[in-house]
């Protein structure tokens, strides 16, 4: 017997604050997943990589209320027992390029490792899954474009140049970030989901409704919010509030195929 398809309401949300990872997913991923992005920076759990990037997919998928793709990205230096591994980006911050090459000053081991793990949440439901990805290599002084992060100082094992001085493609053939996507792309292939496209019966308009008089302004166009939403989980009911000039903001999701009536809404 066939195994069942999962068939998913919206297109996966890769969430990162971080636009040059954004890049290089989307070069690396190409049409291979059908994705969008959103722009967030997730408050991280301390931790192993694994867990942290779970913990990251769980709070992305029940902002995005769907299915979403995060990652987390380790820098790991073998003499310091992999430190400061998730921590990198705050060592990054406050001690830079050189500070980084000084912490192996006192060990003649100046190998390291890249880690990714990317977590994978079919939605708020479900339990993230990881794929992980490693590329070893050596901290030398830096050398290379300062445009992303820790590249300059990461040359991998069997080149002589860092990630920063070798061309983006050649970076994204053998990075940490492509070896964990292909395990993702995989995953799709052998998962087979099926992901709904069209602009008729998904995502209608996402945003912020300002004035609690537009609820009711929907409701006289016709629309019950808690019975006409494909969305099972009627997303008016997991809003975010906060106080703003003294007005209630309320985040918004709506899904079904009334677009036209929406947009008469607003
Ligand atoms: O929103 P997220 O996806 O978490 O983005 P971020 O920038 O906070 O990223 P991480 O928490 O994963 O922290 C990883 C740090 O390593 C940097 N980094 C990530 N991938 C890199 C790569 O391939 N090459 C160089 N630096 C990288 C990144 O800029 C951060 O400073
Ligand atoms: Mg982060």
């Amino acid at each position: 017997m066939a195994a069942t398809r999962a068939v998913v309401a919206r297109p996966v949300t890769f969430v990162t604050g971080n636009t040059k990872k954004l890049e290089e997913v989307k070069a690396i991923l190409g049409q291979s997943v059908p994705f969008q992005s959103l722009k967030l920076d997730l408050p991280e759990l301390q931790g192993e990589p694994e867990d942290i990037s779970k913990e990251k997919a769980r709070l992305a998928a029940l902002q995005v209320n769907g299915p979403v793709l995060v990652e987390d990205t380790c820098l790991c230096f073998n003499a310091l027992k992999g430190l400061p591994g998730p921590y990198i980006k705050w060592f990054l911050q406050k001690i830079g390029h050189e500070g980084l090459n000084n912490l192996l000053m006192a060990y003649e081991d100046k190998s390291a490792y890249a880690l990714c793990a990317f977590a994978f949440s079919l939605g708020p439901d479900s339990e993230p899954i990881t794929f992980l990805g490693k590329t070893p290599g050596k901290i030398v002084p830096p050398r290379g474009p300062n445009d992303f992060g820790w590249d300059p100082i990461f040359q991998p094992d069997g080149y002589e140049q860092t990630y920063a001085e070798m061309p983006k493609e050649e970076k994204n053939k053998i990075s940490h970030r492509s070896k964990a996507l292909a395990m993702v792309k995989s995953h799709f292939a052998e998962a087979g989901y099926t992901f709904q496209t069209d602009t008729s019966s998904y995502l209608v308009l996402t945003g912020w409704i300002l004035h609690l008089d537009k609820i009711s302004q929907i409701r006289h166009a016709g629309l019950d919010t808690t019975k006409d939403w494909q969305n099972p989980k009627n997303d008016w009911n997991r809003v975010c509030k906060d106080n703003k000039g003294g007005k209630v903001r309320r985040r918004f999701d709506m899904w079904g195929d009334d677009q036209q009536r929406f947009r008469t809404c607003f």
